[in-house]
């Protein structure tokens, strides 16, 4: 099949000349899970997709800051992974991309490129593969299932990926959960803070995090968030990944003092992440003590009150075909 020769101009019909998709951010590991559960958070990034003549790649925003507009991006290189595997002549593409999203801080912005690049592409091609189906192609190339489930389902993951096999399933947090993201202003890449952590860990950690992941998830499933204190613990990365975070420790130990429900890392970091309990009223106290404590350890960070994204990667139907992305941002989103 070629693409080129089936246009229309509805968006989400088969053959579209052009799509659009809103990916949501996601924080992976919520400190016990992981490699296996992932959050999607109220922070996104948004792909337009076309058949073009000649590829063209367009990148909005301060967030986009030294990543490739030639064929080398990641999201046009996912894209012809999808033509392939659906049998469709690998087309030139027109992409425009622009994200809330910080680059290489631990709010999954590699996943938001990769997923949002797979059901763009899929949507261009009328979805000839299935959610599951994108879900495999997503883990296998971020390598965990944790941030592209997250982005791709919405709510919160509980997933494994074997190596062949990916499958999760979809919990939806009720809406009392706020999340406090205090996002350091380095850039910490996914390979360093993988590079630090041991090839084998001893038996009693791998036992402390099956039993706190459990309960956490169990936690969220049930709404007894009075457990994510307790659950919210971690043996078996982020004791290695602290010294790569000043101030991280000491967050660690002390924000459910400060009115979190629990605290973790974010994903690989440097990000850090407090869940708390939008009816309890002391989120100015924690994002003080977030911001106090990073600072007294010679780190500058940004904070983000942000809820749970329900919604996985969505196909949008409402922007306007006839001007550039960036003017539907303006008009849909940041009015
Ligand atoms: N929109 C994008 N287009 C192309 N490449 C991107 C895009 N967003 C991210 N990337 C690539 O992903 C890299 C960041 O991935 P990395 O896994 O290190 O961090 P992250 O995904 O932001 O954090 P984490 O995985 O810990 O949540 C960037 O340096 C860039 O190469
Ligand atoms: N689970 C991954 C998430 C980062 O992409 C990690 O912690 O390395």
């Amino acid at each position: 099949m070629s693409l080129t020769g089936e246009r229309s101009n509805k968006a989400g019909q088969p053959g579209n000349s052009k799509v659009y998709v809103q990916i949501p951010a996601s924080t992976a590991n919520l400190g016990p899970g992981f490699d296996a559960l992932g959050m999607a958070l109220g922070l996104y990034a948004w792909i337009e997709m076309g058949v073009a003549e000649h590829t063209e790649i367009r990148l909005y925003g301060d967030q986009m800051t030294g990543v490739p507009t030639d064929k080398s991006n990641l999201v046009y290189k996912v894209a012809q992974q999808v033509f392939e595997k659906a049998g469709v002549d690998c087309p030139e593409l027109d992409i425009a991309m622009y994200s809330d999203i910080p680059l290489t801080r631990g709010l999954g912005s590699s996943a938001s490129a990769i997923v949002g690049a797979l059901v763009a592409a899929n949507a261009l091609i009328g979805d000839k593969l299935s959610r599951h189906e994108l879900f495999q192609m997503a883990s296998a190339l971020e390598k965990h299932p944790d941030n592209v489930g997250a982005s791709l389902f919405g709510g919160l993951t509980v997933a494994f990926w074997d190596g062949q096999r990916a499958e999760h399933i979809r919990v939806v947090p009720d809406d009392r959960l706020e999340v406090l993201v205090a996002i350091p202003r380095f850039q910490l890449s996914t390979e360093k803070a993988r590079h630090v952590l041991p090839e084998q860990v001893p038996m009693k950690d791998a036992v402390f995090n099956i039993g706190h992941a459990s309960l956490l998830v169990a936690a969220f499933c049930t709404g007894r968030y009075d457990m994510i204190r307790y659950a919210m613990k971690d043996a078996l990365h982020q004791p290695y990944r602290a010294p790569l975070v000043p101030g991280m420790s000491d967050i660690l130990a002390a924000a459910e003092d400060h009115g979190a429900l629990g605290v973790a890392l974010s994903g690989a970091g440097p990000t850090l992440l407090a869940l708390a309990d939008g009816q309890q009223g002391r989120g100015a106290e924690l994002e003080r003590f977030l911001i106090d404590t990073l600072r007294a350890n010679g780190i500058e960070a940004d904070t983000m009150w942000l809820k749970v994204s329900a919604e996985g990667a969505t196909v949008l139907t409402h922007f306007d075909s006839a001007v550039p992305l960036i003017d539907n941002i303006r008009a849909h989103v940041h009015a």
